[in-house]
């Protein structure tokens, strides 16, 4: 079954560009530009949907979007963008579209305790060159964590460091699609418009490589299949270590860990940041928004010494612009990232390629969907032991091998590092090479039509059906 209107040139259809990113946006009408002045310490926050053409060019003075310093002159589309453009000293911005809401504030206190937290981590890393600060942010959902995550970063890079930043929300992708698991050491400054931008495993990049180190969950929350999940960390953070080994400069700038908000949850979320500390040697905890969770993690660990050394465990409270994002909004996030992966930013446009194979030639697998009986934290917890590399009991597989069929168009395939014939543990554990977009599945010829960002084959590779994130019926129109 084809997708309608699936005309992508490459793909051997009849040809119509495709939109290079992001979503449709309404067709540009003349907009007014107006001006904004901002005292000293206030922040414009807006929320532009992605349909809204918005546009912010700084016209005086210095402004940042969380540590990443806005140049003057220069317009900035933020469509499809919540945040805050803070200045320091006072600016003058100029505004041009339309946005769900915009307003300048004033109660911009949580500035300087980053501030103070980027001169706190500064200070660690010239103390302890050799081991550099490993903070976990934690919290729950939209109080602001991958932001500070993501300032934290920009600022540490500012100071001519090397911070690894590692972002584990199944629900949000980082230099790749929701479902990554991510580590990346950030070497270069990041963008304005478009955050860590585009990795090179989406294709061939022009901009500074920010090269990360992908893994693949395939549920949207921890809870779902907690053995799963922390097998993954354990093998990210043993990766993550290696690489820092070999890396004096960035091991001594640290890392920065973004927990996705349903870890705080006594229940079913606080193992699993147990295990987190653990694997990673976490020796700062911040926490934001939830004073229960501090409380908690600070009774547990804030008089503790782990085998590093102290954990100190600190409070930040939540920004007043962080708001939820509802359930379309980060639909259509998702969708962005997966549009982004395949076609590039506003920045830099990518062509992927399109590989028709047969349903002899591959292995496909499909990440089974926890039952009843393994979502309830612990179920599968029994068989976890992270100290070893063993295959988990097959009653508790995460994967399936499946048969190609027409429910799988619009999906994602992962590509893993591992061979097609390895053990489910191994399928489980194996970085990500790269994603696929099923294009079309043709049941009568036996064959499917991937979009890929590469124009070479992958090799005898596990492929795996990423059912999460949803299917995107109209990447290519
Ligand atoms: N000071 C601020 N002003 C305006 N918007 C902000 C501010 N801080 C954060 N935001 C916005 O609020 C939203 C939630 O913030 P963020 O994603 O950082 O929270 P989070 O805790 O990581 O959420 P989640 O756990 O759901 O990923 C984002 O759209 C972010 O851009």
């Amino acid at each position: 079954m084809a997708l309608p209107g699936l005309s992508l040139p490459g793909l051997g259809l009849a040809s119509t560009p495709a939109p290079a990113y992001g979503g449709p946006t309404q067709p540009p009408t003349e907009q007014v530009a107006r001006r904004e002045e901002l005292p000293a310490q206030a922040e414009w926050r807006f929320e532009a949907a992605f349909t809204q053409q918005y546009t912010v060019r700084v016209l005086h003075g210095h402004a940042e979007l969380f540590g990443v310093e806005l140049a003057t002159n220069q317009p900035y589309n933020l469509s499809g963008s919540k945040g805050a453009i803070f200045t320091w000293q006072g600016c003058q911005l100029e505004i041009t579209g339309e946005a769900e809401s915009e307003y300048a504030a004033q109660e911009t206190e949580y500035a300087i305790e980053w501030l103070n937290l980027h001169g706190m981590l500064e200070t660690a890393r010239d103390d302890r060159p050799t081991d550099g600060p490993r903070v976990l942010v934690v919290g729950p959902d939209h109080v602001g964590k991958s932001s500070l995550t993501r300032a934290l970063a920009a600022r540490a890079v500012k100071a001519g460091r090397t911070p690894t930043v590692i972002s584990l929300d199944p629900r949000e992708g980082l230099l790749g699609p929701p479902s990554s698991l991510t580590t990346v050491t950030v070497g270069s400054q990041m963008d304005v418009e478009n955050g860590f931008g585009i990795s090179p495993i989406s294709g061939p990049t022009v901009t500074p490589v920010k090269t990360p180190l992908i893994y693949h969950y395939p549920y949207t929350s921890p809870a779902e299949r907690p053995a799963v999940y922390k097998a993954l960390l354990t093998r990210i953070a043993l990766s993550t270590m290696n690489k820092l080994e070999e890396e004096p400069a960035a091991k001594q700038s640290g890392m920065i860990i973004d927990a996705p908000g349903s870890l705080n949850d006594p229940k079913n979320g606080y193992e699993t940041i147990h295990h987190l500390i653990s694997e990673f040697s976490v020796n700062l905890i911040i926490s934001i928004g939830s004073e229960r969770l501090y409380n908690d993690l600070n009774r547990r660990y804030g008089a503790n010494t782990g085998s590093d050394g102290a954990i100190t465990v600190l409070k930040l409270s939540k920004p007043g612009g962080a708001i939820e994002r509802d359930a379309g909004y980060m639909k259509q996030l998702r969708t962005r990232q997966i549009r982004q992966y395949f076609f590039g930013s506003s920045k830099e446009s990518l062509s992927p390629h399109s590989h028709m194979i047969g349903f002899d030639d591959m292995i496909i697998y499909r990440a089974k969907p926890a039952s009843g009986e393994v979502e309830k934290y612990g179920a599968d917890d029994d068989d976890y032991d992270p100290s070893s590399s063993s295959p988990v009991v097959s009653t508790n597989a995460t994967f399936e091998k499946i048969t190609p069929s027409a429910a799988m168009t619009g999906s994602l395939i992962v590509i893993k590092f591992c061979p097609s014939s390895s053990e489910d543990y191994a399928v489980r554990d194996s970085a990500v090479m790269g994603y696929l977009y099923v294009a079309d599945v043709d049941e009568a010829r036996k064959k499917v039509r991937f979009l890929a960002p590469h124009p070479q084959r992958w090799g005898d590779r596990a492929l795996v059906w990423a059912q999460w994130p949803e299917a995107v019926a109209d990447l290519v129109t």
